[in-house]
Protein backbone atom coordinates (compact mmCIF):
# COMPACT_ATOMS: atom_id res chain seq x y z
CA UNK A 1 0.00 0.00 0.00
CA UNK A 2 1.12 3.37 -1.01
CA UNK A 3 2.70 6.29 1.32
CA UNK A 4 3.50 9.53 0.82
CA UNK A 5 6.08 11.57 3.34
CA UNK A 6 6.32 15.22 2.62
CA UNK A 7 8.85 17.03 4.85
CA UNK A 8 9.64 20.57 5.08
CA UNK A 9 7.80 21.12 1.43
CA UNK A 10 7.83 24.41 -0.38
CA UNK A 11 6.89 26.28 -3.72
CA UNK A 12 7.95 29.17 -4.53
CA UNK A 13 6.73 31.03 -8.05
CA UNK A 14 9.82 33.83 -8.80
CA UNK A 15 9.69 36.13 -5.46
CA UNK A 16 6.23 34.34 -4.36
CA UNK A 17 6.00 31.41 -1.33
CA UNK A 18 3.06 29.46 -2.59
CA UNK A 19 3.41 27.17 0.83
CA UNK A 20 6.34 26.76 2.77
CA UNK A 21 7.28 24.25 5.66
CA UNK A 22 4.50 21.95 4.54
CA UNK A 23 5.03 18.18 6.63
CA UNK A 24 2.42 15.50 5.78
CA UNK A 25 2.32 11.43 6.54
CA UNK A 26 -0.26 10.23 4.37
CA UNK A 27 -1.38 6.67 5.26
CA UNK A 28 -2.69 4.36 2.60
CA UNK A 29 -6.37 4.75 1.32
CA UNK A 30 -6.24 8.38 3.21
CA UNK A 31 -8.84 10.51 1.66
CA UNK A 32 -7.76 14.24 1.97
CA UNK A 33 -9.11 17.52 0.75
CA UNK A 34 -6.94 20.27 -0.02
CA UNK A 35 -9.00 23.97 0.67
CA UNK A 36 -7.99 27.45 0.06
CA UNK A 37 -9.12 30.74 -1.61
CA UNK A 38 -8.53 31.26 -5.78
CA UNK A 39 -4.88 31.18 -6.33
CA UNK A 40 -3.91 30.18 -2.78
CA UNK A 41 -2.08 27.08 -4.45
CA UNK A 42 -4.42 24.34 -4.62
CA UNK A 43 -3.87 23.25 -7.91
CA UNK A 44 0.06 23.89 -7.81
CA UNK A 45 0.35 21.48 -4.39
CA UNK A 46 -1.13 18.71 -6.70
CA UNK A 47 1.29 19.38 -9.83
CA UNK A 48 4.29 19.29 -6.91
CA UNK A 49 2.64 15.27 -5.97
CA UNK A 50 2.02 14.26 -9.22
CA UNK A 51 5.82 15.82 -10.31
CA UNK A 52 4.37 18.05 -12.79
CA UNK A 53 6.19 20.80 -10.76
CA UNK A 54 9.58 20.41 -8.83
CA UNK A 55 9.13 21.41 -5.21
CA UNK A 56 11.43 24.55 -4.58
CA UNK A 57 12.60 22.54 -0.77
CA UNK A 58 11.86 19.85 0.55
CA UNK A 59 10.91 16.61 -0.55
CA UNK A 60 8.37 14.13 -0.91
CA UNK A 61 8.60 10.47 -0.44
CA UNK A 62 6.94 7.44 -2.03
CA UNK A 63 7.01 4.01 -0.56
CA UNK A 64 5.27 0.79 -1.30
CA UNK A 65 5.23 -1.33 1.34
CA UNK A 66 8.57 -1.10 2.41
CA UNK A 67 10.02 -0.18 -0.71
CA UNK A 68 11.24 3.32 -2.30
CA UNK A 69 9.47 4.33 -5.43
CA UNK A 70 12.22 6.05 -7.60
CA UNK A 71 11.16 10.41 -8.64
CA UNK A 72 11.04 9.06 -12.17
CA UNK A 73 8.34 5.87 -11.30
CA UNK A 74 5.63 7.97 -9.24
CA UNK A 75 3.70 8.42 -12.27
CA UNK A 76 2.67 4.40 -12.44
CA UNK A 77 1.38 4.73 -9.11
CA UNK A 78 -1.08 7.97 -9.93
CA UNK A 79 -3.85 9.19 -11.99
CA UNK A 80 -5.32 12.63 -12.23
CA UNK A 81 -8.28 14.43 -13.59
CA UNK A 82 -7.62 18.21 -13.57
CA UNK A 83 -9.39 21.57 -15.55
CA UNK A 84 -6.21 22.33 -17.25
CA UNK A 85 -5.79 18.53 -19.21
CA UNK A 86 -6.60 18.04 -22.36
CA UNK A 87 -8.42 15.43 -24.00
CA UNK A 88 -7.31 13.99 -27.22
CA UNK A 89 -10.33 15.89 -29.13
CA UNK A 90 -9.81 14.04 -32.46
CA UNK A 91 -10.33 10.73 -30.87
CA UNK A 92 -13.51 9.23 -30.82
CA UNK A 93 -14.18 8.26 -27.37
CA UNK A 94 -13.76 4.31 -27.97
CA UNK A 95 -10.54 5.17 -29.30
CA UNK A 96 -9.94 7.18 -26.50
CA UNK A 97 -10.07 4.35 -23.95
CA UNK A 98 -8.77 1.35 -26.41
CA UNK A 99 -5.54 3.87 -27.00
CA UNK A 100 -5.41 5.01 -23.22
CA UNK A 101 -6.02 1.59 -21.32
CA UNK A 102 -2.96 0.23 -23.59
CA UNK A 103 -0.56 2.08 -21.55
CA UNK A 104 -2.64 2.08 -17.82
CA UNK A 105 -4.00 -0.83 -16.74
CA UNK A 106 -6.92 -0.46 -16.21
CA UNK A 107 -8.73 -0.87 -12.49
CA UNK A 108 -9.96 -4.34 -11.33
CA UNK A 109 -9.80 -5.59 -15.01
CA UNK A 110 -12.25 -3.52 -15.87
CA UNK A 111 -13.30 -2.97 -20.16
CA UNK A 112 -13.98 -0.53 -22.14
CA UNK A 113 -18.03 -1.00 -22.97
CA UNK A 114 -17.89 -1.18 -18.84
CA UNK A 115 -16.39 2.21 -18.62
CA UNK A 116 -18.49 3.56 -20.68
CA UNK A 117 -21.62 2.26 -19.08
CA UNK A 118 -20.85 3.61 -15.98
CA UNK A 119 -20.13 7.15 -17.12
CA UNK A 120 -23.26 7.08 -18.95
CA UNK A 121 -21.92 7.67 -22.41
CA UNK A 122 -23.49 4.98 -24.07
CA UNK A 123 -25.12 7.02 -26.46
CA UNK A 124 -21.13 8.81 -27.48
CA UNK A 125 -19.24 5.85 -28.23
CA UNK A 126 -18.31 6.79 -31.42
CA UNK A 127 -18.74 10.43 -31.06
CA UNK A 128 -15.42 12.38 -31.58
CA UNK A 129 -14.65 13.71 -27.97
CA UNK A 130 -14.67 17.43 -29.63
CA UNK A 131 -18.13 17.52 -29.77
CA UNK A 132 -19.16 16.34 -26.31
CA UNK A 133 -20.62 18.99 -23.94
CA UNK A 134 -18.44 20.16 -21.23
CA UNK A 135 -20.23 17.84 -18.79
CA UNK A 136 -19.54 14.59 -21.16
CA UNK A 137 -15.88 15.71 -20.78
CA UNK A 138 -15.86 16.02 -17.35
CA UNK A 139 -17.53 12.44 -16.93
CA UNK A 140 -14.92 10.94 -19.13
CA UNK A 141 -11.91 12.58 -17.19
CA UNK A 142 -12.73 11.60 -13.59
CA UNK A 143 -13.61 8.38 -15.58
CA UNK A 144 -9.65 7.92 -16.96
CA UNK A 145 -8.93 8.74 -13.38
CA UNK A 146 -10.65 6.21 -11.48
CA UNK A 147 -10.50 3.23 -14.12
CA UNK A 148 -6.84 3.13 -13.87
CA UNK A 149 -5.10 1.18 -11.99
CA UNK A 150 -3.58 3.30 -9.49
CA UNK A 151 -2.78 3.58 -5.63
CA UNK A 152 -3.24 7.75 -5.53
CA UNK A 153 -6.05 9.50 -7.02
CA UNK A 154 -5.51 13.40 -7.70
CA UNK A 155 -8.79 15.18 -7.98
CA UNK A 156 -8.87 19.08 -8.87
CA UNK A 157 -12.15 20.27 -9.21
CA UNK A 158 -14.20 16.95 -9.52
CA UNK A 159 -17.41 18.81 -10.49
CA UNK A 160 -16.70 21.66 -12.27
CA UNK A 161 -19.44 21.64 -15.28
CA UNK A 162 -21.45 18.67 -13.49
CA UNK A 163 -25.04 18.89 -12.78
CA UNK A 164 -27.06 17.74 -9.97
CA UNK A 165 -26.75 14.34 -11.72
CA UNK A 166 -23.39 14.21 -12.51
CA UNK A 167 -22.25 15.81 -9.10
CA UNK A 168 -24.56 12.60 -7.30
CA UNK A 169 -22.53 10.44 -10.35
CA UNK A 170 -19.08 11.76 -8.59
CA UNK A 171 -19.91 10.84 -5.08
CA UNK A 172 -20.90 7.27 -6.16
CA UNK A 173 -17.62 6.75 -8.77
CA UNK A 174 -15.52 7.49 -4.97
CA UNK A 175 -18.02 5.42 -3.15
CA UNK A 176 -17.52 2.46 -6.01
CA UNK A 177 -14.00 3.03 -6.83
CA UNK A 178 -12.20 4.92 -3.97
CA UNK A 179 -12.43 3.22 -0.73
CA UNK A 180 -8.84 0.91 -1.52
CA UNK A 181 -7.34 4.27 -2.90
CA UNK A 182 -5.94 7.29 -1.92
CA UNK A 183 -7.40 10.58 -2.98
CA UNK A 184 -6.66 14.27 -2.73
CA UNK A 185 -9.23 16.75 -3.59
CA UNK A 186 -8.43 20.33 -4.75
CA UNK A 187 -11.48 21.98 -4.25
CA UNK A 188 -13.95 24.87 -2.34
CA UNK A 189 -16.89 22.54 -2.37
CA UNK A 190 -18.14 21.08 0.03
CA UNK A 191 -19.93 18.76 -1.64
CA UNK A 192 -16.99 17.94 -3.67
CA UNK A 193 -14.79 16.74 -0.19
CA UNK A 194 -17.54 15.83 2.00
CA UNK A 195 -15.82 12.09 2.17
CA UNK A 196 -12.57 13.69 2.99
CA UNK A 197 -11.39 12.37 6.86
CA UNK A 198 -8.71 14.96 6.76
CA UNK A 199 -8.75 18.75 5.38
CA UNK A 200 -5.00 20.48 4.48
CA UNK A 201 -5.97 24.55 4.20
CA UNK A 202 -2.98 25.34 1.91
CA UNK A 203 -3.15 28.80 3.30
CA UNK A 204 -1.74 27.57 6.67
CA UNK A 205 1.42 27.43 4.96
CA UNK A 206 2.07 30.70 3.05
CA UNK A 207 3.28 32.79 5.38
CA UNK A 208 5.56 30.35 7.74
CA UNK A 209 9.13 30.46 7.81
N1 LIG B 1 3.76 28.32 -13.63
C1 LIG B 1 3.50 29.35 -12.84
N2 LIG B 1 4.31 30.43 -12.83
C2 LIG B 1 4.08 31.47 -12.00
N3 LIG B 1 3.05 31.53 -11.13
C3 LIG B 1 2.20 30.48 -11.11
C4 LIG B 1 2.37 29.34 -11.96
N4 LIG B 1 1.39 28.46 -11.70
C5 LIG B 1 0.62 29.03 -10.75
N5 LIG B 1 1.10 30.24 -10.38
C6 LIG B 1 0.58 31.11 -9.34
O1 LIG B 1 0.50 30.36 -8.13
C7 LIG B 1 -0.63 30.80 -7.37
C8 LIG B 1 -1.46 29.59 -7.00
O2 LIG B 1 -2.16 29.13 -8.17
P1 LIG B 1 -3.03 27.81 -8.16
O3 LIG B 1 -3.60 27.63 -9.52
O4 LIG B 1 -2.25 26.72 -7.58
O5 LIG B 1 -4.20 28.21 -7.13
P2 LIG B 1 -5.56 27.49 -6.78
O6 LIG B 1 -5.70 27.52 -5.28
O7 LIG B 1 -5.62 26.16 -7.43
O8 LIG B 1 -6.61 28.48 -7.45
P3 LIG B 1 -8.13 28.28 -7.98
O9 LIG B 1 -8.99 27.98 -6.77
O10 LIG B 1 -8.44 29.63 -8.56
O11 LIG B 1 -8.10 27.19 -9.00
C9 LIG B 1 -1.34 31.85 -8.21
O12 LIG B 1 -0.93 33.12 -7.79
C10 LIG B 1 -0.85 31.57 -9.61
O13 LIG B 1 -0.86 32.72 -10.42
Amino acid sequence: MLEIRLTNAAKRFQYDWIFRNLDLHVKPTDKIAITGSNGSGKSTFLKCLAGINPFTEGGILYTLGQQHIADSEVYRYLSISAPYMELPEEFSLLELLRFHFNFKTPYQGMRPEEMIKVMYLEDAVNKQISYFSSGMKQRLKLGLCFFANASLLLLDEPTSNLDRRGSEWYRELVNSYGKDRTIFVASNDPAEYGFCSKNLSIEDYKLKK
